[in-house]
């Protein structure tokens, strides 16, 4: 069972704080939707509004067509999974996952089929008399996903699931939330301020920054159209480059952008109305950036710091005024610290980003 989740016009304030202006988003049923943002952007407290766990200031949540945000969080039909997992120590992984379900007076029989299908479906049946603290962090993270799972709700809302977990186990466990998602076809809110597990676990993104949302979109669109300069900065690593913009002229359906640091660039980017050069960029990512071959005359960057990845190399430089640029080539560079490399951009690929951040990409808006 899987069901729509509507949020509308909802706000959330401590005290003075403002932490949410005026969030509205509608999440379709069996959608997996991730929360993206910086530290203290307000995606756990949205989470956290939807499971019932905060009050909201002003606005409606709905899940499934029926309003929630005045309902008691175990009425909500909704799930959440904790980063610190929150298992009782003293209770064994069976119990953790039944508890809530005798709590509401399930019966027995029904409890323990339950149980039994979501500890097969996570493969933990042979830990299911054990105590928490005889559990890895990974086995402790697939009890608190099967006690979500036996309570068969509309919703899973995870928190951050996989912060304390190792790199390997972070990723091998990405790898399974992403199947059980395709095997239960429930509705997942996920957040998380790590990029890599948006971009791969995610049919949409939210990306959310200063009390609003910044961008909604699949995980493509949000990396090559990024709405806005922060959302472009944000997502992608290295961050994209910008370079101060100095001026522009648009001729024939080809914009000409002058800059310092990269001279005139030519792009198919339509001139936006009422656009000003003042406090305007221009935006490139580090693999759109091209080394050319030794002898090859281009655009000069003078390596700072080179960073060999085994499959890729990238080049932290410095342009002619001193504009910080990034550029990626192949694992076999052998460029070193001081060279002065020749660069090229793939100008299908730049964006224009206004005083205000505002977005305009090559091939359209
Ligand atoms: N109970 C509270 N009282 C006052 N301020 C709060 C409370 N809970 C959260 N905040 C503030 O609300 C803002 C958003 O917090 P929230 O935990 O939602 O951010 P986040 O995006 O999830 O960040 P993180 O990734 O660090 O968890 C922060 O500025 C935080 O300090």
């Amino acid at each position: 069972m899987s069901a729509s989740i509507e949020i509308t016009n909802v706000t959330k304030r401590y005290g003075a704080l403002t932490v949410l202006d005026d969030v509205s988003l509608s999440i379709e049923a069996g959608e997996f939707v991730v929360f993206l943002g910086p530290s203290g952007c307000g995606k756990s407290t949205l989470l956290r509004m939807i499971a019932g766990l905060e009050d909201v200031t002003a606005g409606t949540i709905a899940v499934g067509g029926e309003r929630v945000d005045t309902l008691p969080p175990g009425k909500r039909g909704v799930a959440m999974v904790f980063q610190s997992y929150a298992l009782y120590p003293h209770m064994t992984v069976a119990q953790n996952m039944s508890f809530g379900l005798e709590n509401i007076g399930m019966a027995k029989a029904e409890i323990g089929r339950r149980v039994e299908q979501a500890a097969a479906t996570l493969e933990i049946a042979h830990l299911l008399d054990r105590k928490p603290a005889k559990l890895s962090g990974g086995q402790r993270q697939r009890v608190a996903i099967g006690r979500a799972i036996v309570k068969e709700p509309k919703a899973f809302l995870f928190d951050e699931p996989l912060s304390n977990l190792d790199a390997a186990l972070r990723g091998r466990t990405r790898l399974e939330l992403a199947q059980l998602h395709a095997r239960l076809g429930s509705t997942m809110i996920f957040v998380t301020h790590d990029q890599v597990e948006a971009m791969t676990l995610a049919d949409r993104i939210v990306i959310m920054h200063d009390r609003k949302i910044e961008q909604i979109g699949t995980p493509m669109e949000i990396y090559q159209r990024p709405a806005s300069r922060f959302v472009a900065g944000f997502v992608g690593s290295p961050a994209m480059n910008f370079v101060p913009v100095k001026g522009v002229n648009e001729n024939g359906g080809t914009l000409r952008i002058e800059t310092c640091g990269l001279g005139d660039v030519a792009a198919a980017i339509r001139l936006p109305a009422r656009f000003s050069p003042e406090g305007g960029c221009l935006g490139i990512r580090a693999e759109d950036v091209t080394v050319l071959p030794a002898g090859e005359a281009g655009i000069p960057l003078k390596a700072d710091v080179v960073e060999r990845l085994g499959d890729r190399t990238l080049i932290y430089g410095q342009l002619a005024d001193g504009t910080k640029l990034a550029a990626e080539t192949d694992g076999r560079s052998e460029a070193r610290s001081g060279d002065t490399l020749q660069i090229a951009l793939d100008t299908s690929a730049l964006h224009l980003f206004d005083a205000a951040g505002i977005a305009h990409h090559a091939g359209g808006d």
